[in-house]
């Protein structure tokens, strides 16, 4: 078919993967294609290209394509990729996680068809509602200060998916809490985020006609970051693509497996790469990160794996040091010396090309509080942050973004807006109703343009008028709704953003005047020229008592955090933790230790 309309960024991105022969054959391929391959080697580039090139040659309106991956920053990433090639979300492109693909286009069209046996209409529970009904059922069960962790009651649900199995029995327990927790919730006319995925598993493994309506729609497939997705997506994936003849194209790295304790497993992907009716495409060279970052990452890794940096020549920094005070003083030490060494070691770098990474969202507020202190600006992304990104509240930044300025040169289009807009609409829209909101919107957007003024002055009219109408109407919005709560709370008087201007919220993605602070997991899919790791200690990376999986794992994590870095690497340490019984002076993390004498090894060699 010939090629209909693609972007100039499309034709100048494509025109780099003719220098690569794994990708070029990976945007060639006609079949089913799994791309297993390192980090910064070009996965997620190669999949946005190869996605953009089915749009444009392979389906035709109102068939089109499914882009899903695990975790809504991830997502995130992919559409912003995708908007850089004049891709945005339509009726028949899905781009986003795989809870919203199942809810959107499984549960909500076929659930009732199918008679599953949850309440219709669909209602999905909020974070906070679920953990409080696992609480309760667990203390009813259990007795309060019971053992059981509710991270393990959801690996469980979300790993055994036959319940008649023994494996879903053997664990006794969990076993009778998730029942009654599950019945709980439906009494109270509810289901949750792992019974999204858990059902759109069972519609397409039980309901032969849904496989045909669902190749019909999106006869192509796009899974990035496959590592991560459990084994009901994966049950998923099969079902489409080696039953229903949709055809596959799956990119990930068993290495950056960071998500085995909510049930993900690396494996699942080597399984697909090895079938006979899948070609398997492996790349080698690291785009991103300089020769001696690529060789130190497969050293901390423990495993030779023969990454190549398509730049040998460029010089970077891979530092180890050692800071008194604990995060503290780790924070101090890189606001002192390394940030400002970093920024006046290369022209044009800038505080946005500069991350700080840690484990989890208690060492990011000790980070925090001294970037504040240092009045340096940051964007934050952990489950402290004032809200997290999704695509709703992207989309009201983006609005911001257009009413502080942007809208004088187009930055971001209005149409583009709008388009966003109706895309949030997963209900059908008759033409008319979608005509008079979007009037509505441009309408509202138009009054709103102010070159200064607070975000939250910005806000609480968007929601009145047009959002919270949208949101009460569209259940498939109902996993968003929390954060555009939590947006609103730290924008509001008091609030952790109360002083935030309208531009400034209109400039937090993806800044460059922002320092990015994030968890390791969160950085997942992301690079910066300078990483700064801290918490490099015994006790908190990796945690003192883990079983052989899950010490691989943080091995894993470490990893994750050294292969964002293009140019420098930094990793601070203090040789203690803090805990709830007090310092521990456990040393360094064991990983620093072997890191460190790998690479003398090599020097001496
Ligand atoms: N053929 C290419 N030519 C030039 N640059 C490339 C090429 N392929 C990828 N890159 C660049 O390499 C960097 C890493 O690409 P990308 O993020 O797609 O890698 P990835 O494999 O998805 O990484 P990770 O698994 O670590 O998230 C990006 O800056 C991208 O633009």
């Amino acid at each position: 078919m010939p090629l209909r309309s693609v972007s100039a960024a499309y034709l100048t991105q494509a025109a780099d993967l003719a220098r690569n022969p794994g990708q070029q054959a990976a945007y060639d391929s006609t079949g089913n294609c799994v791309m297993l391959a390192g980090p910064g080697s070009g996965k997620t580039k190669t999949l946005v290209l190869k996605l953009a090139r089915v749009m444009a040659e392979d389906v035709r309106a109102p068939r089109g394509a499914a882009c899903i991956t695990y975790s809504q920053e991830c997502a995130r990433e992919l559409t912003r990729r995708l908007e850089r090639l004049g891709l945005r979300e339509a009726p028949n492109l899905f781009i986003g996680t795989v809870h919203g693909f199942c809810l959107r286009h499984l549960l909500m069209p076929y659930g009732r068809l199918a008679d599953l046996p949850v309440p219709f209409p669909l209602a999905v529970a909020t974070q906070r509602q679920s953990d409080q009904a696992m609480r309760r059922i667990g203390d009813r069960l259990f007795g309060a200060g019971h053992p059981y962790k509710p991270m393990e009651l959801g690996r469980h649900r979300r790993s055994i998916l036959d319940r008649t199995s023994e494996d879903w029995t053997a664990e006794e327990e969990l076993a009778a809490w998730a029942e009654s927790y599950e019945a709980e919730l439906r009494r109270t006319g509810l289901i949750d985020f792992d019974d999204i995925v858990i059902f759109g598993e069972r519609l397409v493994s039980e309901h032969n006609w849904v496989l045909p309506l669902m190749q019909a729609k999106f006869p192509v497939l796009a899974v990035d970051e496959y590592q991560d997705l459990g084994v009901a997506l994966h049950r998923i994936v099969k079902r489409m693509a080696f039953d229903g003849g949709v055809r596959l194209f799956a990119v990930g790295d068993p290495d950056q497996s960071i998500y085995g304790f909510t049930g993900a497993d690396g494996a699942l992907l080597q399984e697909l790469a090895e079938r006979d009716d899948v070609e398997r495409v492996q790349l080698q060279l690291n785009y991103r990160s300089a020769a001696s970052i690529v060789s130190a990452s497969e050293m901390a890794l423990g495993e030779a794996r023969g990454y190549q940096s398509n730049d040998p020549d460029r010089e970077a920094v891979i530092a180890m040091v050692e800071c008194d005070d604990g995060l503290k003083g780790q924070a101090a030490h890189a606001i002192a010396e390394i940030i400002p060494t970093a920024l006046a070691a290369k022209h044009g770098r800038a505080l946005g090309d500069i991350a700080i990474l840690y484990r989890d969202y208690r060492a990011g507020n000790v980070v925090a509080d001294a970037i504040t202190k240092a009045g340096l600006d940051f964007v934050r992304v952990d489950t402290a942050a004032p809200y997290r990104k999704v695509a709703l509240t992207s989309w009201i930044e983006d609005c911001a973004a257009w009413c502080a300025g942007g809208w004088r040169e187009a930055r971001p289009q209005l149409r583009g807006l709008l388009d966003r807009w109706i895309g949030f609409h997963k209900a059908r829209i008759s033409e008319e109703k979608a005509r008079a909101e979007l009037q509505s919107l441009t309408r509202l957007l138009w009054s709103l343009r102010v070159d200064d003024g607070l975000a939250r002055d910005f806000v609480a009219p968007l929601r009145n008028e047009m959002l919270d109408a949208l949101i009460e109407t569209e259940p498939s919005l109902a996993d968003q709704a929390d954060q555009v709560e939590r947006m609103s709370t730290a924008l509001a008087v008091g609030g952790a953003l109360a002083d935030l201007d309208l531009a400034n919220l209109g400039s937090r993605d993806g800044s460059p005047l922002h320092l990015n602070l994030l968890t390791l997991h969160s950085a997942k899919g992301c690079e910066y020229d300078v990483v700064i790791m801290v918490g490099l200690d015994f006790g908190s990376l990796p945690w003192r008592d883990e079983l052989p999986a899950a010490r691989r794992e943080s091995r894993r994590l470490f990893y994750v955090g050294l292969t964002r870095a293009r140019d420098e690497i930094h990793m601070l340490y203090s040789g203690y933790v803090d805990t709830g019984r007090g310092r521990m002076h456990w040393g360094r993390s064991p990983f620093l230790n072997e890191l460190e004498a790998r690479i003398e090894e090599a020097e001496d060699d």
